[in-house]
């Protein structure tokens, strides 16, 4: 479990986070939700340790150092992580060079899922295939939990499909995924947890399909109660 307790950041003047407190179980997929600016893209670089938090704290599995970090979480970023000189077959042997948690089968698997060339340069794909090669990436590692931040932004919608298909596969499997997403309606059927940030704190906190069940509500329905009141 990636636990988040009471976190708080600030970047100079402007606070961000302002007491966040949450949870991300292996199993499951967790939504972060917010406007632009909320904090998401903040919470998982603190995640990762790219950027520190103010106050608080973030534990994996119970554990706080960030030790091993890197073999029991992938991140995929919104943006290209590898240097644009690189042809995707390099990007793969730099990762299976740097993780020992890298699975080179579920590597091609996933080159051959999404159709994309190894001799292609990172530096020239278009925005939705190098969201794809960073899903490659993110998935290929046997990591315990993916971070994704936007992965759907600016892809067309068979890409989305295919983006959403593998939410769903056994390239997830039993792992716990945490995501950020403005794109709620298109992938609320993949997700189990919806973590509603507002004013730096979370507005709502709330297990999709119980809301669906025992509320008639949709994730983007209690988005509408927590944004537009
Ligand atoms: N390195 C930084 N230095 C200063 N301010 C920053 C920095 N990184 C982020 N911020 C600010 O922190 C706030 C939160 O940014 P963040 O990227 O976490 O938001 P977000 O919820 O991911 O937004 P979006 O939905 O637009 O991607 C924004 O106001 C942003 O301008």
């Amino acid at each position: 479990m990636i636990r988040i307790e009471n976190a708080h950041k600030r970047y100079r003047w402007r606070k961000v986070l302002d007491g966040v407190t949450f949870s991300a179980e292996k199993g499951q997929i967790t939504c972060l939700v917010g406007m632009n600016g909320a904090g998401k893209s903040t919470l998982l670089k603190a995640i990762m340790g790219l950027t520190p938090l103010s106050k608080g704290s973030i534990r994996i599995d119970g554990v706080g150092s960030k030790r091993e970090l890197y073999e029991k979480i992938s991140f995929i970023p919104d943006h290209a992580a590898m240097p644009g000189g690189f042809r995707l077959e390099e990007g793969l042997r730099f990762m299976a060079d740097y993780y020992k948690s890298w699975n080179e089968s579920r590597a091609q698997e996933l080159m051959t899922f999404f159709r994309l060339d190894p001799r292609d340069r990172v530096g020239n794909l278009s925005k939705g295939t190098a969201a794809k090669f960073g899903l490659v990436l993110g998935l290929a590692a046997d990591t315990e939990f993916v971070l994704m931040d936007e992965p759907f932004s600016g892809i067309d919608v068979f890409s989305r499909e295919m983006i959403g298909d593998v939410f769903s596969s056994r390239l997830i499997e039993d792992r716990g995924v945490l995501v950020t997403t403005h794109e709620i309606d298109e992938v609320e059927h993949l997700l189990d947890r919806a973590v509603l940030l507002k004013d730096g704190k979370v507005a709502r906190d709330i297990d999709c399909e119980q809301v669906r069940d025992e509320q008639g509500k949709s994730v983007l329905d209690v988005m509408r109660e927590v944004y537009r009141a």
